[in-house]
């Protein structure tokens, strides 16, 4: 439980398993709906609970993370469950009642797998689900999925609660807000066939005031015990036709506004002229574009975005969420005075090593200046102290940790008016009238330093803003019209409109805040809500034999093209930083050099800070015997890379020993752009390091007919693979992008086993998952 609460729920306990924060701020905002609605609760990560034994109630809320795994935090928790018996008669839980809301992605192979395997554990062991379990698409939107799960939980919890309340064991702390409608507790398990996961491893203060331009009314859904309070439930918002309504032509008269900004009592004019913020303002933010050489939307382009344009008229009610309470107050000191501020606050996900400190050895461009995407190789090179703490293997992975570019903190500075209390050191605290129940200075902010250095390192001002952030920056929008925009946006009206115009565009907080000008919210409003800036992961294509000094990585240049409301165009976090280092990539005169080494940008040392991502799985097979058949297009063939460089020296060492079938499927546009190794592979393929190299060049049809993409290519050399995998008990790997390949990888796998093992009754998909569950079929994709 987290510090200064005072939560003795007996009744519920709501649990989280996060690898990434989504799963944890989900939950905590649960935690807020339960309270407000007369729930008393316990919120605690998975981490914290021993035994689910004498428990009584509870709500999970769990992503899955790597290839269908539970997060970090949850593994011992999972692992103690799994392990629990469920061939005997008795059903130890069965004084338990539970739901779970699993967070997952589409894209990969085992979408929820450890919310699923939860779930049908938990049914194992007699435990009986009391609310129907939620299934969330990152892919396509959590929201889409948690929104509705979180607004009917609560009514279901205190019928849940009130039918339970009457049995000898459970104190009778929630009484006055149950009531006695009945619900059907018994259900099926939801999940069908799992993957089995391996268990040995380890604003301002919403006063209930609403903008005196609204009328606020009580939604016919909420139910009455949340009818008490300001706080709680859906409010129907309809805008009323009052003085500062929009005229027709959606402009509105000149209105000069004072924010009393909560971080300093710093006072602020915003001047408003007919919607649009006064020339001396817009000239400020085009200077920062230009000293940052960026090529911003102009302000008719603003005007003209669908992302402005209302989508309802006036007279259209809007139900809006609850204005998540602020919490955290912030101060500044006059002088910047020496500080040592410590940033790693918490550790980072995946961690299995402190991070360190590296030096940028070389940065080396692996296409050809018309390919259409450029891919960097980038060496690091480890402090010698380090060399026995970073022992790697081929497979394993790094995490970089990024740096939001200067430009981007510059002009957030600017348009939250603290460009002057950026280097002065500030101090965070929790208010202390907030009506959130379990605030804390987020974990991974630290309560005092400097505003740059938090903008800079700590919170991710790129994210896609949230929900409940867009409708805290509703409370600090002076211009009508954008106001009754973004509430159009964060409604439930207004859903789709979310989706297509904010997500689905990809929008950031930046984005917003330029377009929605006469939003000025309180820095303490963007650091309760923005999520920590993480990592980036890449998988190490060098091996420990050749170098144990180094590490070395691929990656592609992350272009975002400024279009629709992106309104300048940037490069990836981590991949803009490190195309910035190459004096070669930066000056357009360049960009026709071929492939090879490039110019680091500066004569100092250049330093990255890496830590060790926890990996188990995706590495070569311990008997050497055995087949291993690896499908990595584009940058996806990094870790076999690796593998190869491995073997190749481990086969110069052990010439007598015997090693199995290696077959690798490629796959790129142009063999002459961005064949990627090229060279490399091509010689481990004649020296027979790698049996079978099998490339297919997706633009280049006319001359490899039939096979475009490595899916193509297994299907054609399905006969030999089928044998593989059926009777010598091969491993196939698979490297590279969700979205677009892995699932059509299995599904030629399926088509191979399919069409090639001729045994009555066989089920290439449930051999497969059998494949899954013996890891025989791993992979290391992103989404
Ligand atoms: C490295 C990585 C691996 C993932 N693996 C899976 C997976 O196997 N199955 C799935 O359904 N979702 C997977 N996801 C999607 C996450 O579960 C989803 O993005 C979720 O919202 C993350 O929640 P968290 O921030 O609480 O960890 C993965 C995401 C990442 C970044």
């Amino acid at each position: 439980m987290r510090n200064g609460l005072d939560v003795t729920g007996e009744d519920l306990l709501l649990l989280y398993a996060s690898q990434n924060g989504n799963a944890k701020v989900i939950a905590e905002d649960l935690y807020e709906v339960c309270v407000s609605n007369g729930l008393k609760c316990e919120l605690k990560c998975c981490s914290q609970v021993d035994e689910l034994d004498g428990k009584t109630c509870i709500v999970l809320i769990a992503s899955t993370t790597g290839d269908g795994e539970p997060p970090d935090t949850a593994r011992k928790f999972w692992r103690r469950l799994n392990k629990r018996d469920t061939t005997s008669t008795t059903t130890p839980l069965a004084s338990l009642y539970y739901t779970v809301l699993g967070l997952g992605d589409t894209n990969y192979t085992n979408f929820c797998n450890f919310g699923k395997s939860v779930d049908q554990k938990l049914c194992s062991l007699g435990a009986k689900r009391f609310y129907e379990c939620g299934w969330a698409d990152d892919g396509t939107g959590l929201e889409v999925v948690v929104e509705p799960w979180i607004e009917n939980l609560p009514s279901a919890l205190r019928t849940h609660l009130s039918t339970i309340q009457h049995q000898p064991h459970l104190t009778n702390t929630t009484q006055s807000t149950r009531n006695t409608r009945e619900v059907i507790f018994e259900g099926s398990c939801a999940c069908g066939e799992l993957m089995e996961i391996e268990s040995d491893k380890e604003g301002k203060v919403n006063d209930g005031n609403m903008n005196e331009n609204t009328e606020v009314k009580e939604s016919k859904d909420i139910p009455d015990v949340m009818k008490s309070g300001p706080d709680v439930g859906d409010l129907k918002i309809e805008q009323s036709n009052s003085s500062n309504s929009m005229s027709d032509s959606g402009l509105v008269s000149e209105v000069e506004r004072t924010i009393k900004h909560n971080h300093n009592n710093q006072k602020q004019t915003i001047v408003v002229e007919n919607g649009r913020m006064r020339e001396e303002t817009k000239d400020k933010l085009l200077t920062i574009a230009a000293k940052y050489k960026i090529d911003l939307l102009s302000q008719e382009e603003v005007e003209n975005l669908p992302l402005t344009s209302c989508a309802f008229p006036l007279e259209t009610k809007l139900t809006l969420p609850i204005l998540p309470p602020s919490y955290l107050s912030i101060s500044y000191q006059e002088s910047a005075e020496e500080l040592l501020t410590n940033l790693d606050t918490s550790p980072y996900p995946s961690a299995a090593s402190e991070p360190i400190d590296t030096i940028v050895e070389s940065v080396k461009r692996l296409t050809r200046y018309d390919a259409i995407k450029t891919t960097l190789e980038v060496k690091l090179r480890l402090p010698n102290n380090t060399l026995d703490k970073f022992e790697y293997e081929p497979g394993d992975s790094y995490g970089v940790l990024v740096r939001n570019p200067k430009c981007d903190v510059e002009i957030l500075l600017y348009l939250l008016g603290l460009t002057g209390q950026a280097d002065n050191i500030f101090e965070l605290s929790v208010m202390l009238d907030t009506k959130k129940k379990c605030a804390t200075v987020p974990s991974f902010i630290p309560a005092r330093g400097f505003l740059r250095n938090i903008l800079e390192s700590c919170v991710d001002i790129r994210a896609i803003p949230k929900k409940p952030l867009v409708r805290s920056l509703v409370e600090h929008t002076a211009d009508p019209k954008e106001r009754r925009r973004l509430q159009e946006l964060v409604s439930r009206e207004g859903a789709g409109e979310y989706s297509q115009h904010i997500r689905g565009a990809n929008l950031s907080l930046l984005d917003l805040l330029i377009i929605f000008r006469s939003c000025q919210p309180p820095i303490t409003t963007l650091l309760e809500h923005l999520p920590r800036l993480l990592p980036r992961a890449y998988s190490v294509i060098s091996s420990p034999l050749i170098d144990q000094s180094c590490v070395t990585f691929a990656c592609n240049i992350i272009e975002i093209p400024r279009m629709n409301s992106v309104t300048y165009s940037r490069r990836g976090i981590s991949t803009g930083w490190f195309s910035s280092l190459c004096k070669d990539l930066c000056d357009a005169e360049d960009i026709a050099q071929p492939m090879g080494n490039l110019t680091l940008n500066a004569h100092r040392d250049i330093h990255a800070e890496i830590y060790k991502r926890s990996n188990q799985n995706f590495h070569l097979p311990k008997q050497a015997a055995t087949p291993i058949i690896m499908v990595g297009p584009g940058t996806g063939v990094a870790p076999f890379v690796g593998f190869l460089r491995h073997r190749e020296k481990i086969m110069a060492i052990n010439q007598e020993q015997k090693f199995g079938e290696s077959w690798l499927f490629f796959g790129c546009r142009h063999r002459e752009r961005d064949f990627l190794f090229k060279e490399e592979l091509q010689r481990f393929e004649q020296k027979q390091i790698l049996n079978h190299f099998i490339v297919s060049f997706s633009r280049e049809e006319e001359i490899n007919i039939g096979s475009k993409y490595v899916q193509h290519n297994i299907v054609k050399h399905g006969n030999v693979l089928a044998n593989l995998l059926f009777n010598l008990q091969a491993i196939i790997y698979i490297c590279g992008d969700a979205q677009n390949m892995a699932k059509d990888v299995f599904e030629a796998f399926v088509n191979v086993l399919d069409v090639h093992v001729d045994i009555p009754d066989f089920k290439p998909r449930e051999y497969l998952a059998e494949m899954q569950l013996q890891r025989r079929y791993l992979q290391d994709i992103w989404a």
